[in-house]
């Protein structure tokens, strides 16, 4: 690419990228003089001493030039990643029945999606994966930022906006968990790697409860420790700002800290679970019934006062399973009635 661009005149890289002027204008060089000449010519056409007298040489320009063209395609990237709202147009239930209300989920909330089994759950979350419009068994219309989205934004796989948790996450990649945070850092051109690295890699271990080394294989990690990765990963280096999560509860990770390490990244969080705890720490929730959206709730203050002695009893159950899973006796008189 580097090569192909040297050989471009001025005027057909203006032309494909105008913003490349401030770049020039940095050197106090005006790009319209040289409209005509190749980008490999202006070091003999301006002469070295030029660039050495703006305290800089002829390669560095062309070094700077590269980076500059970098920086900005990665920012025009990450500005594709900011959603401030989706909206959920009605569709149809499992009999036909049209939904009677539109969703609209904003940036910052959390929303659980609730509802018995093969109600519908994930079923919603797949229509907003795919941004779905009129072109799923719901019938549904997905809008982005109150558009409807295009064709790019739904069908390609690189910039997504949305990420998913699933309730199998299995890497295919043989990379140890370092080289794997590294390689997903340098996509995303952060500045300080090691530090982002070492909090994804702390969250992720925190979350887990059952620590892993930066050199394990990540095809080696248990699925609570690979969701765990994700999670961390998600929350603190994806520029995602929407994230779907399909029944965390499951997963063997700290379900309360997770969602509270998502949401305080103001991301959009739709999260389909059977839990009490899960569903009464969201803003608000949907309900699901034969496959339409019936309700919309939002979280009343009565309910969050109740939070803390849900979370008492959550941590007791939580206790009880490891204890069971170390192979302990249990004392049942230490459990709630
Ligand atoms: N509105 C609808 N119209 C037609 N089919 C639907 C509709 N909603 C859901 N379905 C279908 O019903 C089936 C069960 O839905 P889904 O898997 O989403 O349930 P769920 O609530 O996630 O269940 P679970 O709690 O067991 O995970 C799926 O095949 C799904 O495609």
């Amino acid at each position: 690419m580097r090569t192909y661009m040297l050989r471009m005149t001025i005027d057909e890289l203006m032309e494909m990228m105008p913003w490349i002027e401030d770049y020039f204008s940095s050197f106090a060089i005006d790009p319209a003089r040289f409209r005509d000449n190749k980008l490999e010519e202006l070091s003999s056409i301006i002469g070295e001493d030029y660039f050495v007298e703006k305290g800089s040489s002829y390669s560095d320009f062309i070094e700077g030039f590269f980076l500059f063209i970098e920086q900005v395609r990665a920012l025009q990237q990450e500005s594709r990643f900011m959603v401030e709202s989706l909206t959920v147009l009605p569709g149809k239930d499992k009999k036909g029945k049209k939904e009677s209300f539109l969703v609209e989920l904003k940036k910052g909330e959390v929303t659980a999606i609730v509802g018995p089994t093969g109600s519908g759950k994930s079923r919603l979350l797949a229509d907003i994966e795919s941004l779905a419009q009129e072109d799923t068994p719901t019938g549904r219309r997905i809008l982005v930022d109150g558009r409807s989205p295009s064709d790019e934004e739904r069908f390609s796989t690189e910039g997504r906006f949305i990420a998913q948790l699933s309730q199998n996450m299995n890497f295919v990649m043989d990379l140890s968990v370092e080289d794997f945070l590294t390689l997903h850092a340098e996509s995303r051109m952060v500045d300080e790697i090691s530090h982002i690295i070492r909090k994804i890699y702390d969250t992720a271990n925190v979350l887990a409860g059952e620590t892993f080394s930066r050199n394990t294989p990540v095809t080696e990690l248990s699925g609570g420790q690979s969701r765990a990765l994700m999670i961390a990963d998600t929350a603190l280096l994806s520029p995602a700002s929407v994230v779907l999560i399909d029944e965390i509860e499951n997963a063997g990770v700290d379900k309360v800290r997770s969602l509270e390490l998502l949401v305080s990244n103001n991301k959009i969080v739709l999260i389909s679970t059977h839990d009490p705890l899960l569903a009464l720490s969201a803003d608000q929730r949907l309900v699901i019934k034969n496959g339409g959206i019936s309700k919309l709730l939002k979280t009343t203050e009565d309910e969050k006062k109740h939070l803390k002695s849900l979370e008492k009893i959550d941590r007791k159950i939580t206790l009880l399973r490891d204890r069971l899973r170390t192979g302990e006796e249990i004392d049942l008189s230490d459990l709630p009635v």
